[in-house]
């Protein structure tokens, strides 16, 4: 990805080219990147290939182990602070930044301690914080966050690569917004610690922090030295995706890039809009069946308020589409699952279990003249290649799983009833329907595909 971002040309007076926008090495050219592994690999890449001067060095700290900050973060914040107070004017500072960054770069203001800010962010994230709030309260109480990083480069230029793992891509969220403009001030962090319950319990530390905080976040203007550039995306991921399974003959539609909800409900939604295909490839895609399961899922999705979904424009493509062609269905974002039990999964096999066990009691319901009419697989993965603490990626479910899975004397909903959708998927078939794909150094959220075949015409 990086190589087809960055491009360096010129020899005498050298410009980095970043999608077709040039900044000019005056001088030296610095990097620093947290996040995914992609970035060590893109860090040795761009230094081998591109550094100008003979005497540049490298070096990689692997830090942050389960996502969370720890001394070897701290030793990389602290580098890369040093680094970057010391630039000038003709200095360019190449960032790259992606999800995790966040436990990656820890820089607590002072007087607070690392300990008690990942004490904080942990009591945060569970009690149900969503990422937007966890980093609103990681912004307010770091040195490098919420632009922290930008500012204390200036003047040299900055340009920051990201690759994005939150929905909508929000620069200032993403890993905490290191180079971007904060839209957020000292209140809402105060606001977010009230709703969790939090505010009479903080640290001293963290109290004088909060007290001496500027009560407005820093001007836009002030990063005019800055360009933040996305080059990695759900988005991005879903058009190439959309891109391939059209070379294999799909009818391709994304449905959205910002899936998000619990996952027994993305799971309905799921079901639904197959279901909706399938009638439509068995000539009933007008009439009162499909406008009930129509009426569903438009309620469904306004419930859910999946940020962007335009349901009923996506549905009036859909009834473009004939049974001549294969359909293929694109999503993408990220669910939640409340754990209830104590078995092991993530919320994309999670998902794939849910979505199988609705189709097969879907077609349970069917008549003869609505079912059997289409060969269905539904995939749901993620992108980094770790579905929760597993080793697979994700998987994959038809609505014959639940019956095969009798079969072989596993039940699917005692599976789903104690969140153990791997150790369902590692024993159903020898694991074939587990996506196992290693880590791909990479994080642009989940992708869910929807492949749906007629197998005969009405
Ligand atoms: N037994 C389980 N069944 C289903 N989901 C689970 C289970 N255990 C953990 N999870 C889910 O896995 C996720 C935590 O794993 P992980 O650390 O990979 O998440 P993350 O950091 O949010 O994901 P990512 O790195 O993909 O952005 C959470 O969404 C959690 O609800
Ligand atoms: O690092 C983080 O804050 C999360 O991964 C979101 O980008």
């Amino acid at each position: 990805m990086l190589k087809r971002a960055v491009k360096l040309q010129g020899d005498r007076c050298p410009q980095l080219v970043v999608k077709g926008q040039a900044f000019p090495v005056k001088r030296d050219l610095y990097l620093v990147g947290f996040g995914t592994r992609q970035w060590c690999d893109g860090l040795s890449y761009l230094a081998r290939e591109m550094l100008l001067k003979p005497h540049s060095k490298i070096q990689v700290i692997e830090g942050a182990k389960n996502n969370l900050p720890d001394s070897e973060a701290l030793k990389g914040a602290v580098a890369i602070q040093e680094l970057t107070e010391g630039l000038t004017a003709d200095d360019l500072l190449l960032v790259l930044i992606s999800g995790g960054g966040s436990a990656l770069l820890p820089a607590p203001i002072p007087p607070i301690l690392l300990e008690e800010k990942e004490k904080l962010t942990k009591m945060l994230a569970s009690r149900g914080a969503a990422i937007q709030e966890l980093n609103i309260v990681r912004k307010t109480l770091s040195l490098l966050k919420g632009g922290g990083l930008a500012r204390l480069a200036y003047p040299a230029q900055v340009v920051s690569l990201i690759l994005s793992d939150v929905i909508g891509d929000p620069l200032d969220i993403i890993a905490s917004g290191p180079t971007a403009a904060s839209s957020h001030s000292v209140q809402d962090c105060l606001q977010i610690l009230t709703k969790y319950n939090l505010l009479l319990n903080l640290p001293k530390s963290v109290e004088t922090v909060l007290s001496s905080s500027p009560s407005k976040p820093t001007a836009p203007e002030d990063y005019s030295h800055v360009c933040n550039i996305i080059i990695g995306s759900n988005t991005l991921a879903l058009d190439e995706a959309k891109r391939q399974a059209e070379g294999l003959g799909y009818a391709t539609l994304i449905l959205s890039t910002a899936i998000c909800g619990e996952v027994s409900r993305i799971a309905t939604l799921y079901c639904q809009l197959i279901r909706l295909v399938c009638l439509g490839f068995a000539g009933l895609g007008e009439g009162p069946l499909s406008d009930k399961v129509r009426g569903n899922l438009l309620q469904l999705a306004a419930e859910l308020e999946i940020p962007g979904l335009n349901l009923a424009e996506f549905l009036h493509a859909l009834r473009g589409l004939g049974p001549e062609r294969p359909v293929c269905i694109l999503a993408g974002g990220e669910t939640t699952v409340q754990l209830q039990g104590t078995g092991k999964g993530g919320r994309n096999q999670e998902l794939a279990l849910r979505v199988g066990l609705g189709l097969h009691r879907a077609q349970a319901m069917e008549t003869s003249s609505t079912s059997g009419r289409c060969e269905i697989v539904f995939l749901s993965g993620g992108t980094d290649g770790q579905d929760g603490p597993t080793e697979a990626a994700g998987a994959f479910c038809s609505p014959e799983l639940v019956d095969e899975a009798l079969q072989e004397g596993l039940d699917v909903e005692a599976f789903l009833s104690n969140n153990d959708s791997y150790t369902f998927f590692s024993q159903f078939q020898g694991g074939h329907h587990l996506l196992v794909t290693g880590l791909t150094g990479t994080n642009v959220m989940d992708i869910q595909t929807i492949l749906i075949r007629a197998t005969e015409r009405s």
